[in-house]
């Protein structure tokens, strides 16, 4: 493994809950451990209610762990976050281009250099949204919207890119296309990615390394590598050794 860059140690999450006559207290993660090196991809994956986007919040600092650390050894140029995030729902400004909602991180934190728009125009370019710069967020599909949310969470060139189910909502085809454009952008700017979701192949597909989470409490049931060749494309889904990891991990999670 390169550099650790992210370390995460005996990390413990509780959530209280109820008053003082009946106070509940709920237990997410139990004791999870790993660590995450330069340039890796590594997916955290698990069963829903394993705590993996509790665990991705305590990554990034938005929610505290109850007990253990998490170490972050990268920081981001100029005092921007070391992290770029991408949710679920892209959660685009509807009345901003699809270049403005983009460029819009630039604008909470203050500050815009002119190097930035050409930044984040090849960042279009990358991410096969040439043509769309000027689009309204209506005019764009659910893909091509996930695609501006990667753009914009890259903008400001963070170490670190954070996703929790990015890919979740959308069809398997548009899925399926959207791995790809993320492989490509990830070869291209080799960021560590921590990569949440609850699919199976799309873990063995995209990571160097899979976090394999239980539930009940939460916690780390394997850190598997993922040794198969690089680049990957739609023929390294059809290969026996793919279906291998799919097998064991179908195994572990059942
Ligand atoms: N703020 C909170 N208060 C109380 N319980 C919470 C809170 N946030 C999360 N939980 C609980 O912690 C557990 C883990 O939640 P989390 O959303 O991290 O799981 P997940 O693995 O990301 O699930 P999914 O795949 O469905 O998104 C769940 O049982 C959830 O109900």
């Amino acid at each position: 493994m390169s550099e650790t860059v992210v370390k995460v140690k005996n990390v413990g999450r509780t959530f209280v809950s109820g008053d003082k006559k009946d106070r509940k207290e709920f237990i997410a993660l139990e004791e999870v451990s790993f660590e995450v090196g330069r340039g890796e991809f590594v997916s955290l994956l698990g069963p829903s209610g394993c705590g993996k986007s509790t665990l991705l919040k305590i990554i990034s600092g938005l929610l505290p762990a109850t007990s253990g650390s998490v170490e972050i050894t990268e920081q981001g140029n100029d005092k921007v976050p070391p992290f770029g995030f991408v949710f679920q729902d892209s959660v685009l400004l509807p009345w901003r281009t699809a270049l403005d909602n983009a460029l819009f991180p630039f604008e909470i934190m203050g500050k815009r250099e002119k190097s930035d728009e050409k930044h984040v125009r090849e960042l279009f370019a990358l991410a096969k949204l040439v043509g769309f710069e000027e689009s309204y967020p209506r005019q764009l599909s659910g893909g091509m919207k996930q695609r501006v949310s990667i753009v914009r969470a890259l903008s400001y060139n963070p170490p670190i890119l954070l996703m929790d189910e990015p890919f979740g909502a959308l069809d398997a085809i548009t899925r399926d296309n959207l791995n790809n454009v993320l492989l490509e952008i990830w070869e291209s700017t080799r960021k560590t990615v921590i990569f949440v979701t609850h699919s199976i192949s799309e873990a063995v597909y995209l990571s160097d390394r899979i976090i394999v989470m239980g539930t009940k409490p939460g916690r780390v049931l394997k850190d598997m590598k993922v040794t198969l060749p690089r680049p990957r494309n739609e023929d390294t889904k059809l290969s026996p050794e793919f279906y291998v990891y799919v097998r064991e991990l179908r195994e572990m999670l059942k």
